[in-house]
């Protein structure tokens, strides 16, 4: 079976390097972009298996000429129709702009050559490029030919070629430009490639200076040496060929060592003027040089290349679609995974490099310099290629915390800081492993989101539905004023388990008083190790986001760096007090797992007027009522009656049972009176109202009507005319609760109640509610009728 040598000199024979002495090149430097020739449509045509269709050469064509090309070889006219009638097509419909030359391949045969000549008749500015190969196995094997037939044959197509181009000059008034190719140049003897383009210099007869440069284009048809020794015989043949400055020495590099580019960028410090080449690299074998890759390797080293990359995956959308050829995914500047870094040292060293260039470039933009991009592991800006950061950094295995916390700076605006990176790096690192693959830009976000309780569909059981921070007065006890002091009282209502809750706390400032507060109501007793914040935008949409870090307080351990288990939060909001408060219950919802929480009871009556505010403020949570401040005090008295009993304190839902029973707020029971059906009238022009209907009065039906200013007055007039004594509204209040179509009004009544003949009087409120806001009114009136013991009805 065939294998590799052991001693490859059996078969291989070295390159013969070239006796240069003094050569200039290697300490040459790149100053301007070379001419640049796209042989896409010829050399890289011909190496497909399936050669480019008419409408793919087509779209490849316009692409070339949007990137900036202004030399393009077309194609090999006379090897089929279709590359004849392509370039016919070209020139027919106007598709070749005045500024660019088409350039068109044939061999050194007559008939092949006017074939040539008349695929390209009519093209304002045309270069003919002419081949013969010119080294000793194709003299000797290909042509069987002589040094002296090979210069004849060259010299004798070329006198061809110009005299046709004097004649379609003159018939078609066209610009021609001649390019001859020694193919084979660098397996060719260097001397033999000088003399041959000496003479076909001769044989052409009007190469000049400037556009009318006789062109000699130098192929590595076959790369067989290291790049330096292409640099060698460019600068050979520059230094050697007579008239130079008449001449573009152009280079036509191919790939088979993988030295295509090395060898181009060395041939142009040799002293060439001009690179052939394909869109990424295609062409015969291994491909022509990359054409993309030396114009960014220029761009990168701030020389401007004149060609136009700017949106380069459209380009490879067209490039691959055309060539049926994918780029790779780690080609130089165009593969997918060319900006992107898995690694979590590079991912670090990108994060700290973007951060650090940030500052840079804003101190560079106040001093009026250049912001210069110098990042670690990026050569280039993607943004320069139309690429986002987005793929920059792409999480597996073996990232880091660093590459982590960029993209969730990246996609979530949060900065982590450092601590919490290696926190969150660590739940990422256990996804990873368990799934063992890549971890993309949704699954950490989602993991932050998750673990940290964040966002609106990971809340976790606790989250903050409203607060207050005040300052607590702190009573001065040597002169009994009371003084401000730097104490916070924090106010809020936070959901658990999603009911809604009224808390309390006090402590040095907002985070301190809650977690006072969640440690006297929910018996969650956690201390602060570490907090940080920053603001996230500008202006009135700028928020603040908080990091928190809490520890489960243990009177054994004192110091907080101690204990081995923390848990970190986030918080986001537009008050700073808010994030940190968010950032609290977040690392608390960490903290207590699945924990049973203890039930929430109101301690009522420890102090009579915060007491008060304290209960209204549930009722608002649970019923969503806004209730009067008579209202208030009249509830808060009937809940000290019911905690009474137990020692003060009351559930959350037995105080809003109470609520709903004392008031007649939406229960069962419809009370002694309650309308069954009314009708309201306008009286004439009175501006007063008629009320007429049905009410139950200690559970009889009676036909009832009534007059009044409005229809509260009404309706009170129509059950006066059922009881004994007077009713008169005392205080009225209404506001709606709920949304959209789901929105109904609230009424609150307090009626004051006279027994005839009797100075006594008697008072209560009612609460009535219905999407109609008369009906809600009346229901305030009846409940609070029916709340009155002493109101007797009529027989
Ligand atoms: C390195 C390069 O890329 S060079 C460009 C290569 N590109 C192509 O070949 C694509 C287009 N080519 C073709 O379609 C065909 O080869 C044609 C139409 C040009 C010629 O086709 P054919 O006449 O059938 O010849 P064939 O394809 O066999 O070519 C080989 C013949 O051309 C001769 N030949 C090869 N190169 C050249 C040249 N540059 N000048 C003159 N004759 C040449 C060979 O010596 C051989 O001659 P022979 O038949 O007398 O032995
Ligand atoms: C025709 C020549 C320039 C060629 O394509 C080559 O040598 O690769």
């Amino acid at each position: 079976m065939p294998c590799m040598l052991i001693d490859p000199s059996q078969k291989y024979k070295p390159y013969t390097p070239l006796k240069l002495d003094d050569r200039q090149w290697p300490t040459k430097t790149f100053s301007k972009p070379p001419i640049w020739l796209s042989t896409d449509l010829r050399d890289g045509n011909q190496a497909l298996a399936n050669p480019m269709t008419a409408d793919q050469k087509l779209t490849f064509f316009r692409l070339l000429v949007k990137c900036n090309f202004k030399e393009i070889e077309i194609a090999y006219p006379a090897a089929s129709d279709t590359d004849f009638s392509f370039v016919r097509y070209l020139i027919e419909n106007g598709e070749i702009p005045d500024d660019v030359w088409i350039q068109v391949l044939t061999p050194a045969r007559e008939d092949l050559i006017r074939r040539t000549f008349e695929a390209v008749a009519g093209a304002k500015h045309v270069i003919i490029h002419m081949y013969n190969a010119t080294c000793p196995m194709f003299r000797n094997v290909v042509f069987r030919n002589s040094k002296e037939q090979t210069v004849a044959l060259a010299v004798k197509h070329t006198e061809i070629v110009r005299k046709l181009t004097d004649e379609y000059s003159a018939s078609h008034g066209m610009k021609f430009r001649y390019e001859y190719s020694p193919e084979t140049f660098s397996q060719t003897e260097i001397g033999f490639s000088v003399e041959i383009c000496d003479a076909v210099k001769t044989a052409w007869g009007k190469a000049s200076t400037g556009i009318d440069r006789i062109i000699f284009n130098l192929p590595a048809t076959v790369e067989i040496a290291p790049p330096n020794h292409y640099a060698d015989q460019i600068e050979y043949f520059c230094a050697h060929i007579t008239e130079r400055e008449k001449i573009i020495v152009s280079l036509h590099p191919h790939n088979d060592r993988g030295t295509g580019i090395a060898a181009a960028e060395l041939g142009v410090l040799g002293g060439a003027d001009r690179i052939e080449g394909c869109l990424f690299g295609n062409g015969e074998r291994t491909g022509n040089v990359d054409l993309v890759n030396l114009a960014l390797n220029l761009y990168t080293q701030g020389i401007a290349p004149k060609l136009d990359f700017s949106d380069i995956q459209s380009i490879i959308d067209i490039v691959t679609q055309c060539n049926d050829l994918p780029v790779h995914p780690r080609h130089p500047y165009a593969g997918d995974l060319v900006f992107t870094a898995f690694s979590g040292s590079h991912q670090d060293a990108i994060k700290k490099g973007f951060e650090e260039q940030v500052g840079r470039h804003a101190d560079n933009l106040t001093k009026g310099e250049a912001q210069i991009w110098d990042m670690p592991y990026l050569p280039l800006d993607p943004a320069d290629l139309g690429c986002s950061y987005e793929a920059v950094i792409r999480v597996n295995s073996q990232s880091g915390k660093g590459g982590i916390a960029y993209l969730v700076k990246q996609h979530l605006q949060l900065d982590l800081p450092r601590k919490m990176q290696i926190a969150f790096y660590q739940v990422i690192q256990a996804i990873s492993d368990k799934e063992a693959r890549e971890m993309t830009v949704e699954d950490i976000t989602t993991a932050f989101r998750k673990t940290y309780h964040f966002g609106a569909n990971y809340h976790g059981r606790l989250t903050l539905k409203s607060f207050r921070v005040t300052q607590e007065p702190s009573p001065n006890p040597s002169n009994g004023v009371t003084t401000p002091d730097e104490r916070r009282r924090f106010d809020g209502t936070i959901s658990v388990d999603g009911v809604l809750r009224v808390i309390r706390g006090d402590g040095n400032g907002p985070i301190s008083a809650l977690l006072d507060a969640l440690h006297t109501h929910l018996d969650i007793d956690m201390t602060l190790r570490e907090y940080t914040e920053h603001t996230i935008g500008e202006g009135q949409n700028a928020k603040a986001a908080s990091y928190i870090e809490l520890v489960a307080t243990t009177p054994e351990i004192k110091d907080t760096r101690r204990a081995a288990q923390s848990w970190w939060g986030v918080g986001l909001d537009s008050d700073i007090a808010g994030s940190g408060l968010r950032a609290v219950l977040s690392a608390v919802n960490s903290a207590i797992g699945d924990r049973v929480l203890p039930e929430l009871k109101l301690n009522v009556g420890f102090n009579s007027s915060t007491g008060q505010a304290e209960i209204a403020d549930a009722i608002i949570n649970s019923l969503a009522l806004q209730l009067p401040r008579r209202l208030q005090a009249s509830f808060f008295e009937a809940v000290q009656r019911a905690a009474r009993e137990s020692e003060g304190n009351i559930t959350y839902e037995a105080l809003t049972n109470l609520f709903q029973t004392t008031y007649g707020y939406e229960i069962e029971d419809k009370g002694r009176f309650y309308i069954q059906s009314f009708k309201l009238e306008h009286i004439g022009d009175t501006g007063r109202r008629l009320f007429t209907g049905e009410m139950i009065i200690d559970g009889e039906s009676r036909k009832v009507a009534g007059e009044g200013n409005g229809p509260l007055s009404a309706g009170l007039a129509a059950l006066h005319s059922q009881i004994q004594g007077t009713l008169a509204c005392r205080e009225y209040a209404e506001h709606s609760v709920g949304e959209g179509a789901d929105v109904k009004a609230v009424s609150f009544v307090e009626l004051i109640y006279e027994m005839e003949g009797e100075t006594k009087k008697e008072v209560a409120w009612g609460v009535g509610s219905d999407t109609d806001i008369t009906s809600s009114g009346l229901k305030a009136v009846l409940r609070a009728a029916s709340r009155i013991p002493s109101v007797k009805g009529r027989a």
